[in-house]
């Protein structure tokens, strides 16, 4: 499996908060400061649960898309390096 959009993703929302661009969401959900990012990760918590318990698979794909970029996008807001995510995994794998 090739993990590589994750690589190419994060670099993308770190290149975001260093420049930020126009009509970009991402800078749009930086610009919703710390109340407005953690409403948002809630909605998209919500809406990855209502789609595992009442839609189908596809939409549960998509939700779950969605919210792990709102987590990589939150992290980064705080300067948590997503590799320290991947570490704790590695770790806990072993
Ligand atoms: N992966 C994503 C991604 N996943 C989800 N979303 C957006 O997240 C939103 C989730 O939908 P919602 O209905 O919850 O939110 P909304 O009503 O659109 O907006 P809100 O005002 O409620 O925040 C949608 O608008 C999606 O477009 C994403 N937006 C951007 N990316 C990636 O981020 C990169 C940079 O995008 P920009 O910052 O827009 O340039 C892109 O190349 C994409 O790869």
């Amino acid at each position: 499996m090739d993990l590589k959009i994750i690589e190419e993703l994060l670099e993308t929302i770190r290149n975001r908060k260093q420049f930020p661009k126009e009509g970009s969401y991402t800078n749009k959900l930086f610009n919703k400061g710390e109340n407005g990012l953690v409403k948002k990760l809630g909605e998209e918590n919500a809406e990855l649960i209502k789609a595992f318990l009442v839609e189908n698979d596809e939409r549960m794909a998509s939700e779950a898309a969605d919210y792990l970029y709102h987590i990589i996008v939150a992290l980064e807001y705080r300067g948590v390096p997503f590799e320290d995510v991947l570490n704790i995994l590695r770790q806990r794998h072993a």
